[in-house]
């Protein structure tokens, strides 16, 4: 039976995957990579005054033409203390970085250029143009100007800026809930006191760091037994939790245990598909139970974590109103690989970058989905496409990147 292809099973997912409209107020400390909801407007000028960009002096800059001029200190213009005068012709302010330029001044003569000559005068060394350091009332934006676009995503950078526009929370786009349920009799959480055929459970924690990368709500529903009763007690609570989506690991494969597509379709699953040409990931299976989407993620730890980035970072982009574009890079081969069979495989591979830039990828040797170990070790995914011919070592292939190298 041909597979199903795994752009085609991305474009499945993202069909009917529509951008959430619900917006909330939020506190500029918990804004930070969340999504702008209307466009942000600033509530004053900035600076909001006439502003120096130096320390050194007030001026009118036609009082320092003369070789030899001298000017008279008339006070202080300091950040926060501002200099309620205005200056006339001869007559400067002692200013600092960031304080208010006085009425009548329109340039800044740095310290560097004056020269102290008895406590009240200072000589001109060198004459400064008008407007020179000086930065204009609204210089960087102005009071009732739109500075911060709808869709924006809120990074360092425009974080910063929200708040020196005096904006305390922001509208913001609500994070795409998303339950995540392991399922699985074998599972036990980290720190219990497994049995010997026990196993930790481990991938949803990196599937909720993952969920948290691009931009949702994890809500962590715990383990599931493998029985009826169990999975569909896990379902009511993503049901009752609001979940945009639910994740769930483990079960989605042919074994007599493998329960999950059953129990999600008794209760309304329209499966938009089940298993794709990708290793790892072959079970997986998405749909959706009314307007919760469902995607069920193989059990193997690698498994669901590749899953997670291919196809669940680009569906929490989309129910924020963004496209994610995989970032996949050029590198070249460190080893030879074999002919690849039907799947597009995802290969885990130790990665550097020669001093010409180059990077080199060498996948690693045992590439089983259960070893975790060398996932979590592997800087990026060298992708091969289905029936990639054989490598050799030197060839180009395409990588996705797990971490900045
Ligand atoms: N006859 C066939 N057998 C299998 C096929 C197949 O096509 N025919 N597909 C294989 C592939 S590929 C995969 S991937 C696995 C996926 O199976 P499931 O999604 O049903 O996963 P489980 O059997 O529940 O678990 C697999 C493995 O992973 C461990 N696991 C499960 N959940 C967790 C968790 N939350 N944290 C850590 N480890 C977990 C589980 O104990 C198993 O060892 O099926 C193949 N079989
Ligand atoms: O496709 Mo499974 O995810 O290889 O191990």
């Amino acid at each position: 039976m041909a597979l199903l292809p795994v752009d085609d099973a991305l474009q499945l997912i993202l069909a009917d995957a529509r951008p959430i409209a619900d917006i909330e107020h939020v506190p500029l400390h918990e804004a930070w990579g969340r999504i702008v909801a209307e466009p942000l407007i600033a509530m004053r000028d900035q600076p909001p005054f006439a502003a120096s960009a130096m320390d050194g002096y007030a001026v009118v800059a036609a009082d320092t033409a003369e070789p030899g001029a001298t000017l008279r200190v008339v006070g202080e213009s300091a950040a926060g203390h501002g200099f309620t005068g205005a200056i006339g012709r001869g007559e400067t302010v002692r200013i600092f970085t960031g304080a208010p330029v006085p009425q009548g001044a329109d340039a800044i003569l740095i310290q560097e250029n004056a020269r102290p000559l008895e406590t009240t005068m200072i000589g001109v060394v060198e004459p400064v143009q008008a407007g020179r350091f000086v930065r204009r009332a609204g210089l960087d934006f102005h009071r009732g100007e739109t500075v911060i676009a709808k869709g924006a995503m809120l990074d360092a950078g425009r974080l910063t800026l929200a708040a020196a526009m005096n904006l305390p929370a922001l509208p913001m786009h609500r994070r795409p809930r998303v339950a995540i349920l392991a399922t699985g009799d074998e599972l036990v959480p980290p720190g219990a006191d497994p049995r010997d055929d026990q196993i930790i459970a481990s991938n949803s924690f990196g599937v909720a760091a993952i969920v948290k990368e691009a931009g949702g709500e994890p809500i962590d529903l715990g383990i599931a037994a493998d029985t009826l009763a169990a999975l569909n007690r896990s379902i009511d609570a993503a049901q009752a939790a609001g979940a945009d989506i639910l994740v769930t690991l483990g079960g989605a494969s042919v074994g007599d245990h493998d329960l999950v597509r059953k129990v999600l379709e008794s209760r309304g699953l329209e499966l938009a598909f089940w298993k794709i040409a990708m290793r790892p990931g072959k079970p997986l299976m998405s749909g959706r139970i009314g307007p919760m989407h469902v995607l069920g993620l193989p059990g193997n730890p690698v498994s669901s974590l590749v899953c997670s980035h291919v196809f669940l970072t680009p569906l929490i982009a989309k129910l924020v109103g963004r496209t994610h574009h995989v970032q996949a890079v050029d590198a070249i081969l460190d080893v030879d690989l074999a002919e690849n069979d039907l799947r597009q495989d995802y290969l885990r591979a130790a990665m550097h970058r020669r001093p010409d830039g180059t990077l080199v990828a060498t996948p690693a040797t045992r590439q089983d989905s259960s070893m975790m170990r060398v996932f979590a070790e592997a800087d990026g995914l060298v992708v091969r496409p289905p029936f990639a011919p054989e490598a050799k070592a030197g060839d180009a292939v395409r990588a996705i990147l797990l971490r900045h190298i």
